[in-house]
C-alpha cells in the first residue's frame, strides 16, 4: 500500500535537482531544496523562477501557480532541514562516495518511516540502499533532463526494496504527470544503457576524425531525427555525468564496448564540463554556441 507524501526533499540543487523540485512543487507537494553551497541554492531558485515564468508566457500554467509552487519551495543549507521530510530524493554528482556520505548523514537525522531514493544515473541502487539504514525503503526515481519537459522517469528497485516503497514512488511519479518505466537493478538501467554509449561513440567519431563536431551532430539531428546532436546532448548531460555513467558500465559490466572514449576523459580533466561550465564539445560563452573540435 503507498504511503501519503506531503514533504520532499530534494539534495542537489544543479539541474536535476531544480527541475524535480520544480515539478514536485507545481504538482502541490511542499519541497525542501538542499545544496551545499548557499549561492546554488539561490541560482536553482532563480532558475526555478525562470522556467515557471517561461510556462506562464505559454500559458501552459496559471501566475497563480507559479507563485504558489515557489511559496512551497524552501532551501535548506544542511541536511537537518530535510528531518520531517516524506521522501528525500538525493540528485547531488554521480560519484558513489559523495552520495553514500550524504545517506550516511541525512539518515542520522532523518524520520524513521521516511524513504529515500536516489536520482542516479547508473549507480547500483542494491549498493548505495546498503549505506542507508532502511534498504527496504530505499529506491531508485530517475528523472530525464529536463525534467519539467521529459515524460518518463524509471523506477528502479535495490533487492530489498519493498512494495510500499515501490508503489509509493510509483504514485508520487504519476501525481507529477510522468510515466514509468521500470527496469532492474544493473549498470545505468535502461535508457543510459543505451544512449550513453551512443553518445561515446560519438565521441569517439569525433576522436577518430571520421567527422567534426557540426557534422556529427547535424548527422544525428537531420539523418536520424534526434531532437539534439549527441555531441549537443551530451553538453546538455554534463560531460562528468557521461564519464560516470561510461564507467560504472565499463566496470560493472566489465566489457570493453564500454570504454570511456579518451577525448571525453581530456575534456572532464580540463573542467569542460558542457553547458554548466560553459565549455564543452561546443564554447558557450559567445551569442551562440560554437564547436571546440
Ligand atoms: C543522463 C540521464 O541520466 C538521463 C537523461 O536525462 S538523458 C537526456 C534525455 N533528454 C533528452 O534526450 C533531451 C533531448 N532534447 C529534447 O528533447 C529537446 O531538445 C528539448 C525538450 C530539451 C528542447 O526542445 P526544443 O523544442 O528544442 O527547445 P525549446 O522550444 O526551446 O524548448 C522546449 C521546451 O523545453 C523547455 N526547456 C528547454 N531546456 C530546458 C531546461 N534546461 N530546463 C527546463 N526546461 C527546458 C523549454 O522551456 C520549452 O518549454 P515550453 O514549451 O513549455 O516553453
Ligand atoms: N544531467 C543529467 O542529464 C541527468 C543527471 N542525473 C543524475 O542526477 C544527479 C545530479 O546531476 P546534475 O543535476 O546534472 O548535476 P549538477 O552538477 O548540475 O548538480 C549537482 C549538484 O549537487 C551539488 N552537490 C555536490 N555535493 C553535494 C552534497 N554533498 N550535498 C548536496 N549537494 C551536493 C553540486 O554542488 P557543487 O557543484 O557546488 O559541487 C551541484 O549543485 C547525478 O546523480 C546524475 O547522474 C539523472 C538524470 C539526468
Amino acid at each position: 500500500m503507498a504511503v501519503t507524501i506531503k514533504k520532499v526533499g530534494v539534495i542537489g540543487s544543479g539541474q536535476m535537482g531544480n527541475g524535480i523540485a520544480h515539478v514536485a512543487a507545481l504538482a502541490g507537494y511542499d519541497v525542501v531544496l538542499n545544496d551545499v553551497s548557499d549561492e546554488r541554492l539561490k541560482s536553482a531558485m532563480a532558475t526555478i523562477n525562470g522556467h515557471l515564468s517561461r510556462q506562464v508566457a505559454k500559458l501552459t500554467i496559471t501566475e497563480d501557480a507559479r507563485k504558489k509552487a515557489l511559496d512551497r519551495i524552501t532551501s535548506a543549507g544542511t541536511l537537518d532541514g530535510l528531518s520531517d521530510c516524506d521522501l528525500v530524493i538525493e540528485t547531488a554528482v554521480e560519484k558513489e562516495e559523495v552520495k553514500r556520505k550524504i545517506f550516511h548523514e541525512l539518515c542520522a537525522v532523518l524520520k524513521p518511516e521516511a524513504i529515500v531514493a536516489t536520482n542516479s544515473s547508473s549507480i547500483s541502487i542494491t549498493r548505495l540502499a546498503a549505506s542507508t539504514d532502511r534498504p527496504e525503503r530505499f529506491i531508485g526515481i530517475h528523472f530525464m533532463n529536463p525534467v519539467p519537459q521529459m515524460e518518463l522517469v524509471e523506477l528502479i528497485r535495490g533487492i530489498a526494496t519493498d512494495d510500499n516503497t515501490f508503489d509509493t514512488a510509483k504514485e508520487f511519479v504519476g501525481k507529477l504527470g510522468k510515466q514509468v518505466a521500470v527496469s532492474e537493478d544493473f549498470p545505468a538501467f535502461i535508457v543510459n544503457r543505451i544512449l550513453l554509449p551512443m553518445i561515446n561513440e560519438a565521441i569517439y567519431t569525433l576522436y577518430e576524425g571520421v567527422g567534426n563536431v557540426e557534422a556529427i551532430d547535424a548527422a544525428m539531428k537531420l539523418g536520424a531525427h534526434h531532437p539534439m546532436g549527441p555531441l549537443e546532448l551530451a553538453d546538455f548531460i554534463g560531460l562528468d555525468t557521461c564519464l560516470s555513467i561510461m564507467q560504472v558500465l565499463h566496470e560493472g559490466l566489465a566489457d570493453s564496448k564500454y570504454r570511456p572514449c579518451p577525448l571525453l576523459v581530456k575534456y572532464v580533466e580540463a573542467g569542460w564540463l558542457g553547458r554548466k561550465t560553459q565549455r564543452g564539445f561546443y564554447d558557450y560563452r559567445g551569442d551562440k554556441p560554437v564547436p571546440t573540435r
